[in-house]
Formats: C-alpha cells, sequence, structure tokens
C-alpha cells in the first residue's frame, strides 16, 4: 500500500500519521513458498514437503515486522463477497446433487503456538502494538467480527480491534465446525461477537500483502460477554453496534429460548453454547444447567454434562424433579465415561426412589454386561460383529489383560507393553474403544481436503485431518482426558512422555465453551496423531476401503511397538480394537504388534515412516534386507504385475513364470518366510484349479500349502493318517502375523474346498477345522463367529452346510 493510501485510510479510522506505529514492512527476504497442486504422486509429496520445511525454515529466519494496514471497508467487502460464493456454491450443490465439490490441501506439523497462559494473567495488546511473525506472549488480543464467517479447512471471517483496525481472522478446529453449514456458523461466530484471543499470531501472508490472524487452539478464544469485566472502559473506535447486524441476544431468557431451538433441531453444541451464554446473565438457573448438561450428553461431553448435574444435586432445595433429572444425567455421563460402577450406583439410587419404575432397566442391564465384560474379557463375538455390520461405534467396555507398560529406552517414546505372566497362544491381551475414529461415511460430502504432514513427509488420510478435529472436540469438553491424549508420544521435539500409562485419572471440570478450562495445544496433538494413529481393520467391513481408510487414535494400544514379524496381533470389529497373543509369551516379554502386513519390504518402509519408524529391526525385515536392495526392487516390481488386474486373465504358465520370478527375489539362505512367494504359489493354486481335472486340483493343493509355509505355518502333512483321523494339518503354537488371517484363512478354506470336491472329506473336515483353529485364536468367537466371518466364501465355495455339519 503506498504512504496516500495509508494516509487516507489512518484518516478513515481516525488515527494521525503519529498515532499510527506502523511502517511499510521490509520486502520480504525470500520468494513464495513452493506450490502444491493436487494429484502429486507420494515421491512429489515429499519432495515438495522437503522443498516446504526448507522454506519455512528460511522464513522464520525473517524477523518480525510491523504489519501491514489494510483497508477496513475492503476487508468486510472482500469477506461478503467469499460468503456470497459459498452461498451459491450451498445453493447450486443442493439444487444439481453435489456437483464441483471444492478441493482444499492443509498441512499439518509446523510449529504453532498454543496458550496455556490464564487469561487474567494476560495484559491486552491491539493490532498496532502486534508484529508480524511473533507470538505476542503474556497478551491476549480483544476484538469483535465485523464480518459473517465463511468455512474452508478454516472458519474465515474479519475482526477489528477497539481501534478500528481490522485484520481476516482463521480459527481452525474450532468444536462442531469441521463439516457444518454456514447457518451453523452464523449462530456461533454472529457478527458484533467480541472475543478475546489470547496470545495471538499474526502470520505474514503468503500471497499478497495482508497478514492473517491464526488461531490453531480452540481453546485460544473467549467469548466476552457484554458484562464481562475485560470490557469495562472499554470502547469501540467505529461505534457501539457492528454497522449492519442485529444484535445478539441481552437476557438469559432470550438465551434459553436459542439454545431451547438448537436442542429441538439437534444442533447440541450450539444449543450447549446458547444456553452457556445464559448461564453468564443467570449463573444459578437450574434448568438452564439441566438443559446444558442435556445438550453436553447429546454432544457426548460427558464431563461438562457430568459436572453440570452433580452442580444441580448438589444446590440446597433443589425440587424432586429436578434432583430425578440431575441423578439420571450424571448415571448416563458416568456410562459415557466408561465408570460403569458408578454409572450403576446411580441408576440404582434412581431405581430405589422410583421403586416399580423399569426406565433405567435397560440400563442397569448394560452396566451390568459392560462391567462383566471389562473384568473377565468376556465378549459376545458374534453378536458385536453382527452389530457392527449396522452400526460401527460399538457400545462395549474397555478390558486390560495380562499386560502392563513398561519403560523400554531402545524404543522411540520410550515405553512398550509386556506380559504380566505366562501368556497362551490366542490370549486376549486387551479389548479397546478409540479416542477418536473416523469412517468414510463421517468424511464431510461437501469438500475434499487433502492433508500434508511436514512431521513424516507424506500425505495424510482423508480421514486424518477429521480425526484431529474429533480430537480436538472431545476434549474441549471432557478436559479431564487431557493426559490420556498428552501422555503419548509426541516425537523428539517434545519433551518425553511419563514412563508409566494410562496416567491416573483427574477430576471432572466444568466445560465452558465460552471459555474453556482445558489448554489444547495443536502442534503436539499433531505430532500425537502422526506419532500414534491407527488404521483400523475392521473384520466387518471391506477389506480395502474403496472410499478413505478408517483412521483412529486408540490411546493405550498406542502403547506397544512395532514389529513386522510380531507375537501379537489386532483387527477391528466395528470401532473396538482386539489384540491377541500370536504365540505363547513368557511373563516379562515385550509384546508387539505390526503396524502394517506389507508382502514387499519397501511397502512396509513408507507405511512404518508414516508412523515415524525408519528401520524395523524384526525377523522379517533383517532377512529381507540381507536380500539386498536389487532383489527387494525387483520383488516390489513382481508384486504390482501381482496386484494388477490382468493377472486373473494371465495363463497358468505366465503366472508360474511369475511365481519363479518372485521366488527368485529371495535368498537362497533365508528361512521359510517369504510373503510374496505365498501370494505367488496361490495364485497358480487358483489357476490350476480352474482347470477342474483332479491332478491339477491336487497340484494346486501343493501350491497352497507351500503357500501357507511361506506366511509361516509349519504344515504336519500325515495329519489325516493319524490314528483319530482328526489331527490338525498345521502346528498350532503360533499363528504367523506377518499377515493378517484371513489371507491364510481364504487359502485354508480353498484346500477344505478342494479337498471335498475330490470326495476327500476327511482331509476337507481336517483343513475346515484347521482354518476354524486360526479364526478362533485371532480373533475368538468359536464356530458361531468363523461361520459369520468366512459366510461369504463358504458360500461362494459351497461348501457352508459341510462346514456348518462336521465343525
Ligand atoms: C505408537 S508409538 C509406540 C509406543 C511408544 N514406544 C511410546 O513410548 O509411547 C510409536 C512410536 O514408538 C516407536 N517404536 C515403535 N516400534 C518401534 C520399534 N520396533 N523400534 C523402535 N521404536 C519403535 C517409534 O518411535 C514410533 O514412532
Amino acid at each position: 500500500m503506498d504512504p496516500d493510501q495509508l494516509a487516507a485510510l489512518a484518516s478513515g479510522l481516525r488515527l494521525d500519521s503519529q498515532s499510527s506505529p506502523r511502517t511499510q514492512p521490509s520486502p520480504r527476504a525470500h520468494g513464495p513458498p513452493p506450490r502444491y497442486h493436487h494429484g502429486m504422486s507420494a515421491e512429489e509429496v515429499t519432495r515438495y514437503l522437503k522443498e516446504y520445511a526448507e522454506w519455512f525454515e528460511e522464513d522464520r529466519k525473517i524477523p518480525p515486522e510491523p504489519a501491514t494496514i489494510v483497508d477496513r471497508n475492503q476487508l468486510i467487502a472482500d469477506q461478503r463477497q467469499r460468503r456470497a460464493q459459498l452461498e451459491r456454491m450451498a445453493h447450486e450443490s443442493a439444487r444439481v446433487g453435489g456437483a464441483g465439490i471444492p478441493f482444499y490441501m492443509t498441512m499439518v506439523g509446523f510449529p504453532k503456538h498454543s496458550s496455556s497462559t490464564a487469561l487474567q494473567n494476560l495484559r491486552p495488546i491491539t493490532f498496532s502494538g502486534m508484529l508480524v511473525r511473533r507470538v505476542h506472549l503474556g497478551h491476549y488480543l480483544l476484538c469483535r467480527l465485523v464480518a459473517p464467517c465463511t468455512r474452508m479447512v478454516a472458519v474465515q471471517t474479519v475482526v477489528e480491534d477497539t481501534e478500528g483496525i481490522a485484520h481476516d481472522l482463521s480459527i481452525y478446529n474450532f468444536p462442531s465446525t469441521s463439516n457444518c453449514s454456514l447457518e451453523h456458523l452464523d449462530a456461533l461466530f454472529p457478527p458484533g461477537t467480541i472475543l478475546a484471543i489470547r496470545e495471538p499470531t499474526l502470520k505474514a501472508p503468503t500471497q499478497g500483502s495482508r497478514p492473517l490472524l491464526r488461531v490453531d487452539s480452540p481453546t485460544d478464544i473467549i467469548f466476552v460477554a457484554r458484562n464481562s469485566p475485560l470490557l469495562q472502559n472499554v470502547s469501540w473506535r467505529t461505534g457501539v453496534a457492528v454497522a449492519g447486524f442485529r444484535s445478539l441476544p441481552a437476557t438469559a431468557d432470550a438465551w434459553q429460548q436459542r439454545g431451547n431451538d438448537h436442542f429441538k433441531a439437534s444442533q447440541w453444541f450450539l444449543a450447549a453454547f446458547a444456553y452457556s451464554h445464559a448461564l453468564v446473565l443467570d449463573h444459578n438457573a437450574i434448568p438452564l444447567r439441566l438443559n446444558r448438561a442435556e445438550a453436553y450428553l447429546r454432544q457426548r461431553y460427558y464431563t461438562g454434562a457430568l459436572y453440570d448435574a452433580q452442580q444441580v444435586l448438589a444446590e440446597v432445595g433443589v425440587s424432586d424433579t429436578f434432583a430425578d433429572k440431575a441423578l439420571l444425567r450424571v448415571a448416563k455421563a458416568r456410562y459415557g465415561r466408561q465408570e460403569y460402577n458408578l454409572a450403576q450406583e446411580a441408576f440404582v439410587r434412581y431405581k430405589n426412589k422410583h421403586v416399580g419404575d423399569s426406565s433405567v432397566d435397560s440400563w442397569l442391564d448394560r452396566c451390568r454386561a459392560r462391567l462383566r465384560e471389562s473384568s473377565t474379557g468376556i465378549y459376545d463375538w458374534p453378536s458385536l460383529f453382527r452389530t457392527a455390520q449396522r452400526k460401527i461405534r460399538l457400545d462395549a467396555a474397555d478390558f486390560v489383560g495380562p499386560v502392563k507398560v513398561r519403560r523400554m529406552k531402545h524404543r522411540g517414546g520410550g515405553r512398550g507393553v509386556v506380559t504380566t505372566k505366562d501368556v497362551k497362544t490366542g490370549e486376549l491381551l486387551i479389548v479397546t474403544k478409540p479416542f477418536a475414529s473416523v469412517y468414510a461415511p463421517d468424511l464431510p460430502t461437501d469438500q475434499l481436503i487433502v492433508t500434508l504432514d511436514l512431521i513424516s513427509k507424506t500425505t495424510r488420510e482423508r480421514t486424518d485431518s477429521l480425526l484431529l478435529s474429533l480430537i480436538v472436540d472431545k476434549l474441549y469438553g471432557n478436559p479431564d482426558l487431557r493426559n490420556e491424549v498428552y501422555h503419548l508420544y509426541s516425537g523428539p521435539d517434545y519433551p518425553a512422555p511419563p514412563e508409566t500409562y494410562p496416567p491416573s485419572p483427574s477430576d471432572p471440570a466444568a466445560v465452558d465453551p465460552l471459555d474453556p478450562k482445558v489448554n489444547i495445544n495443536i502442534a503436539q496433538l499433531e505430532a500425537i496423531c502422526t506419532y500414534n494413529n491407527f488404521c483400523p481393520f475392521r473384520l466387518d467391513g471391506p477389506r480395502v476401503d474403496q472410499e478413505a481408510k478408517p483412521a483412529g487414535l486408540y490411546t493405550f494400544a498406542s502403547m506397544f511397538n512395532h514389529s513386522c514379524a510380531a507375537n501379537a496381533t489386532w483387527y477391528c470389529i466395528g470401532d473396538l480394537m482386539i489384540i491377541r497373543a500370536a504365540e505363547s509369551i513368557p511373563a516379562g516379554t515385550e509384546v508387539t504388534i505390526p503396524y502394517c502386513v506389507e508382502e514387499s519390504y519397501i511397502d512396509r518402509q513408507t507405511i512404518l515412516r508414516k508412523h515415524m519408524l525408519d528401520k524395523c529391526d524384526c525377523r522379517l525385515c533383517e532377512e529381507d534386507r540381507q536380500d539386498g536392495d536389487e532383489r527387494l526392487r525387483r520383488r516390489h516390481q513382481l508384486k504390482s504385475r501381482l496386484d494388477a488386474d490382468a493377472i486373473m486373465s494371465a495363463s497358468l504358465a505366465e503366472v508360474r513364470a511369475l511365481e519363479k520370478d518372485i521366488r527368485a527375489t529371495y535368498g537362497p539362505t533365508r528361512g521359510p518366510v517369504r510373503p510374496l512367494s505365498a501370494l505367488a504359489l496361490h495364485v497358480v493354486a487358483e489357476k490350476l484349479r480352474m482347470s477342474g481335472n483332479a491332478r491339477d486340483m491336487r497340484d494346486s493343493l501343493q501350491c497352497d500349502m507351500q503357500a501357507l509355509e511361506c506366511y509361516g505355518f509349519v504344515l504336519i502333512r500325515d495329519s489325516a493318517r493319524s490314528p483319530s483321523g482328526s489331527k490338525l494339518p498345521i502346528a498350532k503354537d503360533r499363528i504367523p502375523t506377518v499377515t493378517s488371517f484371513m489371507e491364510p484363512a481364504d487359502i485354508m478354506l480353498r484346500i477344505a474346498c478342494t479337498y471335498y470336491m475330490l470326495r476327500e472329506e476327511t482331509n476337507a473336515t481336517n483343513w475346515l477345522k484347521a482354518t476354524l483353529w486360526l479364526t478362533d485364536v485371532s480373533v475368538g468367537g468359536g464356530k458361531e463367529l468363523f461361520m459369520l466371518i468366512h459366510e461369504e466364501t463358504l458360500v461362494r465355495m459351497g461348501i457352508q452346510s459341510f462346514a456348518a455339519r462336521v465343525l
């Protein structure tokens, strides 16, 4: 902006040149950041992120500088234009059925500040005292919205300070906004809303000349009520009200009515938000507190609900009706917090007060079921499996079996999990619900967000950015769960986590969306997600989710370190993660799980990099490395041929040749475990079976049995000739973890089916029993779950009723 324009603007704002401390910013010392474009390959993304990280480091070296003053009216006009454009797009997509979905890129893993200083310990600052590229530690900015909001990755609007200087504002990770409508934003951030932003940062523009007030942590935002002491002696240079906008409700009743309207529309966060405004004006109103507790329950802010309901119960002279409501809300909040004993106690108290009332009976049943699960580890797996096919998120308790967390200096994060007693193959180690999880149906349909991770230098899954928002949301409403998340490993840039886990529980605290009492450090949370993310493999769902890979944060399961040849195995039924021993594990031994099960070493390294593991020291990786780079590269290439659709139409001779080539990539001295050969041999077996003649079918059996050996199974080849004729054809001491159990189970079923077709029922039965054994030790649930998991395969192979009869 030239000096004349600046003077004109300053006079418009009633600032004279002396009262404006602004000067022109110094010219940028380096160019704009490298450009990202949609559709980059994985290698291009890694290269791009390396360049971006270098650019970022250079940019950080530029000293803080005064911000360019931007014309307030121009900022508002531009924001209104963006808003009008989004309204048009929303209208269009509703009319034409979602055409033209906008695409956004966002980046995680770069340093960003989240305040941990209480507002009362901060001093006010205005834009004129702020510098671009500086975190204003020890300060808060009092500002108000002067334009409507829009939402892309972040919520965007324009704010002005008391002096009338305005800047664009971006708010990231604000609860309830990740997939919300414009009307929702209007209810949350109507123009005129006054905010106090803790330790604000003005970001340098990467394009154009406008700096941006960027808030990453939603807990840095405090909504300032009209009667707040912060507003004493404060006047707004541009006038009392924000021109052109309706004023906000002024009474508790008006806010309560607003809350009720949101509640009726199932907008739980907005309802709680409005009740919170009402409570500022009428702190002791019991119905308001009860209403907010109910809204919190629906929003899964169980801590907030518990706190509010307990406050009501503690009121002297509270009426029976209100006390009953409060008691039920306490009970449900306890249940949501997985405090099943305390939930049961509260429901029993209610029941004792209301003899003959059966309304809480089903809750009492649920409490009893959860308590049984968490104390015994006995679950109704078939029923959970059936439920998960309809509803991914299951109602089940966590269980911690014979394992505990122990210090392990040589592992990143310094901890790992060990057994507390001798454990048998298939024994249940833990069952755990996710702290938060995202599946394809949860993703917004009106936008596509690609998240690039500067920590792992990879593209994250589409589900990952929503996962972060859900974790933030959960912490916002359940602040006492903070340590459960922040005691996870967040990489070497953060202080080492405590040696023990889980942390001891903290007391439930008040939840106020206007003035959050928890500090959510976003940069650290992004790192935690990078180091601890899981892509849950669902037994009850599609093997490969075409739309988007699920993402989950499983806190206790995050304590397990990785091995490609692990001694434990994991999978999910719905969102429930289950970890079982894959072999006998002596007491005090480290338990490892495979973070991935790729046949190609190169694929495994790519995935492990996302988990921030540079080098895996397991047996399989050691053997692979000994094969040498050339063989590994060749194997990786051959795998893509094996994966290609064309393999289905290839001739027997071609797949035999491919199998031979793959075999040649394994060094002659290595052990029997050769996962890619297993896949190739199974393809050969499938081709042989297609001819339908008995000799080829027998050959196919040999190929499939060799395939199982390549996965690491030990075969007992004369099992059918054992005296009882019923010995399993595989050794039962361990289950290989270099693959999910589903692949070898499919091969075993194929063998059973082939024997059945050859009319060798004893062999067919034995192989079915072997598959049942493998399934049962891998996932439990006995014959009933076996028949459910393999239903489709058994039907396709025509052996479902045979299996039902002989097993
Ligand atoms: C999900 S955490 C596992 C728990 C972690 N050790 C802790 O103390 O919180 C994943 C991180 O643990 C470390 N880790 C996992 N498996 C490992 C292994 N086999 N060797 C060394 N470090 C490992 C890596 O730093 C990885 O990024």
